[in-house]
């Protein structure tokens, strides 16, 4: 953990590091992945399986059988839970639906837009250390809402060659049925180049560790992507109205995610932070994954603020993923958040219920991209195609606009395309 104590704004950027892989190691490794999948297909796509998740697999896709066996096998009370969250997802992203609207804007000339579902998406399901079956959610109901043609998964097999049932469960919730048995960078390469088994998709989606993240933004010039989402992050900004035990509870939430997760304390209050530091060692040590948690807390940082607008700021120059205000909230508090993923009002919101239920999405920009990227929303699944008709009236009256405009950038031509019909309209009348 890195402590700082007032620093000076000149210092926010270097504070503000995240803890990536080198990435002069990572980009000719994912490289090397890329290239193979895309020349060798199934045969490399069956080679990494060995490598990296330890499996040899006769077959990549997930059969039928398997499906309905994983839907038989689940827990009632976990299926209950997924129904809900579902249910809540489903609400939120519905509502983001958008009515068209038509806008005359000069008499006669009237424009809009349409959408259309992207027809062919893949879908990412993480599975190294966790099988993270809640991003089937985040990621399969906003696809079927948008009614996606065909909609692909991938996510790695475990040590049995098998795939969680819950992933499964959640996958046949959302009409999901070609699914694969493959992780990391090779599945990215898979559904952009597309195999014998795996079809090539338009837009790829989906979180995952660096291999992941950086797979796709290397394939962003053949397929496109939703954003690039790594390594999880949380900033919290902490008052002395801040609960220690509850702030602790979220910087471990996303610090036991992976070794280079990042959290972040930032507080205007000692007291608050020291209360905060003993609680984590205090609940650290009883979780499962506190190895994890543990070395993801070695690049934590821990900054005391003089006040919240400089708290906020910092938070702005971060760009964290998740942000909690675990402090006292005014609108015109909210209003000063210029770059987060998503963000978390009060002591009793945790991050945690945007991981799996509250009904936001939890595929979010990292490592800073929350600057120019937003989180996976229904319009991440659409095409935005306008259209614009003009009557004969409308015509003549932006012509002039046009014809001198084209003129001056010397296309001549385009003036024609106008000046045609002018002329025609003229004789007809
Ligand atoms: N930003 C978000 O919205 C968001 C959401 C959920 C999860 N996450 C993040 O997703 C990540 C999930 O990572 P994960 O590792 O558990 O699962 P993962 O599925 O992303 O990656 C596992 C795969 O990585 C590949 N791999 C492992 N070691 C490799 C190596 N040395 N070289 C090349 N490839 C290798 C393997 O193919 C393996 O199947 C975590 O970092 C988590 O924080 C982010
Ligand atoms: N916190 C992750 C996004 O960074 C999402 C997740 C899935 N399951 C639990 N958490
Ligand atoms: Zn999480």
């Amino acid at each position: 953990m890195k402590r700082y104590k007032y620093p000076s704004a000149k210092q926010w950027p270097s504070i503000c590091q995240r803890p990536v892989m080198d990435s002069s190691s990572i980009f000719p490794a994912v490289n090397a992945i890329i290239y193979d999948v895309a020349n060798n297909g199934n045969a490399a796509l069956k080679k990494y399986a060995q490598k990296f998740d330890g499996i040899i697999l006769k077959n990549l896709s997930v059969t039928t059988q398997e499906i309905n066996a994983a839907i038989r096998n689940i827990d009632p009370s976990l299926k209950k839970a997924i129904l809900q969250a579902k249910n809540n997802i489903h609400k939120f992203h519905s509502s983001q639906k958008q009515a068209i609207v038509k806008i005359e804007t000069t008499k006669g000339v009237t424009c809009w837009r349409e959408t259309r579902p992207i027809e062919k998406v893949g879908l990412y399901i993480p599975g190294g250390s966790a099988p993270l079956f809640s991003t089937v959610l985040m990621l399969g109901v906003p696809a079927s809402i948008a009614g996606c043609k065909e909609i692909v998964l991938c996510t790695p097999p475990n040590k049995n060659g098998k795939v969680h049932d819950a992933i499964l469960f959640a996958a046949s919730l959302c009409g999901i049925t070609r699914i694969f048995k493959v992780g990391g960078a090779q599945a990215i390469a898979a559904m952009a180049y597309g195999t014998k088994t795996i079809p090539a998709v338009n837009k790829i989606f989906g979180p995952g560790n660096q291999y992941v993240m950086v797979a796709k933004q290397i394939l962003q010039s053949k397929v496109a992507i939703d954003m690039p989402a790594g390594p999880s992050e949380v900033l919290v900004i902490a008052d002395k109205t801040a609960n220690p035990a509850f702030v602790a509870a979220d910087l471990l939430a996303q610090a036991e995610h992976g070794t280079d997760s990042q959290v972040v304390l930032v507080s205007t209050d000692a007291d608050i932070i020291k209360q905060t530091e003993v609680a984590i060692q205090q609940q650290l040590s009883l979780l499962p994954r506190q190895n994890i948690a543990a070395k993801a807390l070695e690049h934590a940082r821990i900054v005391l603020m003089k006040n919240i607008k400089d708290a906020i700021a910092f938070s702005n120059t971060y760009a964290p993923e998740h942000l909690i205000l675990a402090c006292k909230t005014t609108n015109a508090l909210l209003k000063e958040i210029h770059t987060a993923g998503s963000v978390f009002i009060g002591n009793y919101s945790p991050e945690s219920v945007g991981d799996y239920a509250s009904g936001t999405n939890h595929t979010l920009p990292t490592n800073g991209y929350a600057t120019a990227y937003s989180g996976v929303s229904l319009d991440s699944f659409y095409k935005k195609i306008t259209f614009q008709q003009l009557t004969d009236e409308g015509l003549k009256n932006i012509a002039n606009t046009v014809t001198t405009m084209a003129e001056a950038e010397g296309l001549q031509a385009h003036s024609e395309a106008v000046k045609v019909r002018l002329r025609h309209i003229k004789k007809a009348k």
